[in-house]
């Protein structure tokens, strides 16, 4: 006899892959569960956000402000949750969002989390700023799809080098986040005085770059790590980038290109003129202003105005499936999940990575199918009633 964990795979997953059964699978249960088995700093440096972390809630209640309508009698007994994004033929509209440091929350990080994007299928998106160098997590994700994200260093020449390492190590799209070249006001950091890559912890990316290592006198050592830290904190972020700056990533980006933190509809149309192909409406899940627009409150002027001429993705508060299929419907081509996976990488590295994949593809397959839709495609504005 199956146990009660078969019998819950096989009649609500419906072959969408095994959930690990010790972990909840409500991952807001998940994030409490890894609130407990994390120290406190690295659990405050995942959950924590900018400020008062107004803008954190705010992500999720904006969620809570649209309820779904269901529609009866539309034959959804097969249903397609595929889509193309920035190239990817992906099997549901959903990537791994850019998280850095992965090493702080299980010894594999991106590693492990990489492995797992590539069992389900779903890119992986490499943050610059890793525990493992960008060939490290090419080979662990193997066949499996992977976009770069790019943090933009002050030194051009550095950027380039990661750009051609990525384009070399077979990542195919670049995530340039623009909301983050300089780390915001974040309390639960500074009181617990815990920024682990001003340690050299989780910075192993950087340090492995020829060029990072030609600025610090060669291969990072006990001897040059201080330096090398001071070296990445002076050179991590660039403030002084402006919309003309985007051609230098065309000459040494032949793929496409989405922008990263875009929550106004006229930037989305800046960078639709500056020849990108999407743009990410996020606000870095509340971590960089406090006070922030809500993301899913800053989705739909976004496709309103660039519409037809860019993809647009987001992110910032995706919990459940259902949240996937509100975005969705508000005209977000595909969503990046953070925090979420972060916690199930806490919790079971690889597998606890998966779990939390197959537990939202499965709920936002049966929040389609309910609700009477088939395709992703047919997902639209009329899925939904503001409240
Ligand atoms: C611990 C942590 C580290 C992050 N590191 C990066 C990063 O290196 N690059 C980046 O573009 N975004 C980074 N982000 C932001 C995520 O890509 C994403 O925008 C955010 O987590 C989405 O909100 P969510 O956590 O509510 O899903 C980080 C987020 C977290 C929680
Ligand atoms: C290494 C960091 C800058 C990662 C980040 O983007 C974040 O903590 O939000």
């Amino acid at each position: 006899m199956s146990s009660p964990a078969d019998f819950q795979n096989e009649i609500y997953l419906r072959g969408l892959g095994d959930v690990v059964p010790e972990l909840p699978t409500d991952l807001t249960r998940l994030e409490a569960l890894a609130g407990r088995r994390l120290s406190a700093a690295a659990f405050g440096y995942a959950a924590g956000a900018a400020g008062t972390e107004a803008t954190a809630r705010a992500n999720r209640e904006a969620f809570d402000r649209w309820r779904i309508v269901p529609r009866m009698l539309r034959d959804v007994a097969e249903r397609d949750l595929s889509v193309r994004v920035l190239g990817t033929p992906m099997p549901a509209p959903v990537a791994l969002a850019p998280v850095g440091v992965q090493s702080i929350f299980h010894p594999d990080g991106e590693r492990a989390a990489a492995r797992a994007a590539a069992a389900v299928g779903l890119p992986y998106v490499l943050s610059t700023a890793s525990s493992y160098s960008i060939e490290e997590v090419a080979q662990a994700n193997g066949d499996g799809p992977r976009w770069y994200q790019l943090y933009w260093p002050k030194d051009r020449e550095l950027a380039v080098s990661f750009l051609e390492r990525a384009a070399a190590a077979g990542y195919t799209a670049l995530v340039v986040t623009l909301d983050t070249f300089a780390l915001a006001w974040r309390p639960r950091d500074l009181d617990q005085a815990y920024l682990p890559f001003l340690r050299g912890i989780g910075v192993a990316n950087y340090f492995s770059d020829p060029v990072f290592q030609k600025a610090v006198g060669g291969p990072v050592t006990d001897a040059n790590r201080d330096a090398a830290i001071l070296h990445w904190a002076a050179n991590f972020g660039n403030p002084s980038l402006t919309w003309d700056d985007l051609e230098f990533l065309r000459e040494h980006w032949h793929g496409p290109i989405a922008l990263k933190g875009i929550q106004h509809p006229d930037d989305a149309r800046r960078a639709v003129d500056a020849g990108m192909d999407g743009v990410i409406v996020s606000n870095h899940g509340g971590r960089q202003i406090d006070g922030a627009v809500a993301s899913l409150d800053a989705l739909p002027p976004v496709v309103e105005a660039v519409r037809d001429q860019a993809e647009v993705l987001f992110d910032s508060g995706v919990r459940t499936g259902a949240d996937i299929a509100k975005a969705l419907a508000l005209g977000a081509q595909a969503v990046l999940v953070g925090r979420s996976f972060v916690y199930g990488l806490a919790l079971g590295g690889e597998a606890g990575v998966t779990h939390v994949l197959r537990c939202l593809l499965a709920e936002l397959d049966l929040t389609l199918m309910l609700s009477g839709h088939a395709r992703i495609a047919d997902l639209g504005p009329d899925l939904l009633v503001g409240t």
